[in-house]
């Protein structure tokens, strides 16, 4: 079994898992976010969602209604841009409707994210992004498992500076410690708000505990990300433009870009 994943997933260079103790806390975004900026930096980038029961990446690339290929060789996954750069697979493009709900018992979602392992032709990529369900739940079990043979780069933290969300990372890097899963970093999302005429960014909630939380665990803490009502947008208007000429232009030219960017470079440095 192993031995059919390392074979699919070899000619992926780096694997990075993007986790959260608690929903809600924009993962998906950061997951996403850090595959715009690694394609804008010239890589080949596949994103995995496995939230089985709330995919949303998809909708966030626009892509809701996009049906998998099924060749000889496997499911091809679904490109998000003319040049095929970034490709994404989800439960999201397997579900006859974008609204029919995935109620399913563990082994079925083992069996699930097994064959999105051993089944998706996922070719040549510099960067396989995994988005995965918040907390620690059967996925997160299932895939540190099937994956253990590839040794993943390791997992990037997401949390607000809420205190709630920050008690359910320190879980999720206790999870990582015990299934022996790196740690590359600590990102925290909705930090502070910018306003959109004079840029002053104004912390909503305490700032802090996340970089303090990552100190406390050895862990470093790769950055804020604020919170930016045109992430939104960006998304919602997302229509037959190309990745390019739409969501990426769009990125690019945002505030999000600008704090991510240096976020996404500490994470390529950590793996290479
Ligand atoms: N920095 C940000 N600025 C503005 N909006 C954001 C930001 N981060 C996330 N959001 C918004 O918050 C909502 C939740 O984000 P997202 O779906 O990424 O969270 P999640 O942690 O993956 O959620 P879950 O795993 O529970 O589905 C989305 O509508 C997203 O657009
Ligand atoms: S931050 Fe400055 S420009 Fe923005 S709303 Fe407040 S006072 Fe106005």
């Amino acid at each position: 079994m192993a031995d059919t994943i390392a074979t699919n997933l070899s000619g992926i260079k780096h694997i990075i898992l993007v986790l959260s103790g608690k929903g809600g806390v924009g993962k998906s975004s950061i997951a996403m976010q850090l595959a715009l900026c690694l394609v804008q930096g010239g890589n080949k980038v596949g994103i995995l969602d496995i939230d089985l029961t709330g995919p949303s990446i998809p909708r966030m690339l626009g892509l809701d209604g996009k049906q998998v290929h099924q060749a000889s060789s496997g499911w091809v996954p679904v490109f998000a841009d003319e040049n095929q750069n970034l490709c994404c697979m989800s439960i999201g493009f397997l579900l006859q409707n974008k609204d029919d709900s995935v109620v399913w018992r563990g082994p079925k979602k083992n069996a699930m994210i097994k064959q999105f392992l051993t089944d998706v032709c996922w070719g040549e990529l510099n960067y396989l992004i995994i988005d995965t369900p918040p907390g620690t739940s059967d996925e997160h079990i299932s895939i540190a498992e099937y994956l253990k043979d590839v040794n993943p780069d390791g997992a990037v933290i997401v949390t607000t500076p809420q205190a709630v969300a920050l008690a359910d990372v320190r879980k999720e890097l206790n999870f990582c410690n015990k299934v022996k899963l790196p740690i590359l970093g600590v990102i925290e999302n909705m930090s502070g708000f910018v306003c959109p005429h004079c840029e002053e960014c104004t912390n909503l909630f305490s700032s802090g505990g996340g970089e303090a939380m990552a100190q406390e665990f050895g862990v470093e803490f790769l950055g804020r990300v604020p919170i930016d009502p045109s992430l939104t947008l960006m998304v919602e208007r997302l229509d037959d433009t190309t990745l390019e000429n739409g969501l990426i232009k769009n990125y690019i030219e945002s505030n999000l870009y600008k704090a991510f960017n240096k976020i996404s470079d500490k994470v390529i440095a950590k793996v290479t």
